[in-house]
């Protein structure tokens, strides 16, 4: 299958998934001076229930916090775009080091970390069948940077001592998601797809211009981790990042003047 090495990486992806070379492949590099203020575009609504958050795992490729998804406890309304999306689970893209990780880029820089926050339209009956709609996923993105410790993502940090290898999972409950957020909701906002197989072209991007503080110490934590599983050959879960895709004359449009 696919991960993020020299054999299987991002170049390869197009070998089993041909979308890979889509029109509206994420991430991409956001130039704001090439971007457009849409004062149509309404504020983000981000209602999480702080105690439907449910467990941990490591899957092989990131590390994510699932929640309960059957009702409309934990939801994203608003912004670009219309309807109820549910919060279905939030993870992460982090580098070997602190000059890379994320996945979109502001005007060419990298940062060393980025969350997604990913929600399915309720429009459809789950995640999987609204995930090959174009109008199917809401992923939020927030942009890590190396400053002070962030005692909020400590939380989340603390938890993966138990799901160090692919496959691992353990419990992870009454994590409030909206402790992750930074104080502003302003917004850029560009139609894309999943960053991973199956690249699927369902996202609705909503990338936060205001990153989260990460240390260096918690960066080390991130890359504490494995893409292997017990009783693979050991290989450290890092530079688990898509590079940037081009725009093919998509729009990005700004929430902030
Ligand atoms: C739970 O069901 C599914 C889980 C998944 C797992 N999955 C795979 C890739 C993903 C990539 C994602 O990309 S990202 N990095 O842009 O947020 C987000 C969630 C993902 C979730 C995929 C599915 O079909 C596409 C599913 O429906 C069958
Ligand atoms: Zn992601």
């Amino acid at each position: 299958s696919w991960g993020y090495g020299p054999s299987d990486g991002p170049e390869k992806w197009c070998d089993g998934f041909p979308v890979a070379n889509g029109p509206r492949q994420s991430p991409i590099d956001i130039i704001p001076g090439q971007t457009s203020y849409d004062s149509t575009l309404k504020p983000l609504k981000l209602n999480y229930d702080p105690s439907n958050s449910t467990d941990i795992l490591n899957n092989g490729h990131s590390f994510q916090v699932g929640f309960v998804d059957d009702v409309d406890s934990s939801t994203l309304t608003g912004g670009p775009i219309t309807g109820i999306y549910r919060l279905k689970q939030f993870h992460f893209h982090w580098g070997a080091s602190d000059d890379r990780g994320s996945e979109h880029t502001v005007n060419g820089i990298k940062f060393p970390c980025e969350l997604h926050l990913v929600h399915w339209n309720t429009k459809y009956p789950s995640f999987g069948e609204a995930a090959s709609e174009p109008d199917g996923l809401a992923v939020v993105g927030v942009f890590l940077k190396i400053g002070a410790a962030n005692p909020r993502l400590q939380k989340v940090l603390d938890a993966l001592g138990a799901i160090k290898s692919k496959g691992k999972q353990t419990t992870f409950s009454n994590f409030d998601a909206k402790t992750l957020l930074p104080c502003s909701l302003d917004y850029w906002t560009y139609d894309g797809s999943l960053t991973t197989p199956p690249l699927l072209e369902s996202v609705t991007w909503i990338v936060l211009k205001e990153p989260i503080s990460v240390s260096p110490t918690q960066m080390g934590k991130f890359r504490s981790l494995m893409f292997s599983g017990d009783g693979e050959a050991p290989c450290c879960m890092q530079d688990n990042y898509r590079p940037p895709q081009p725009l093919k004359g998509r729009k990005v449009r700004r929430s902030f003047k």
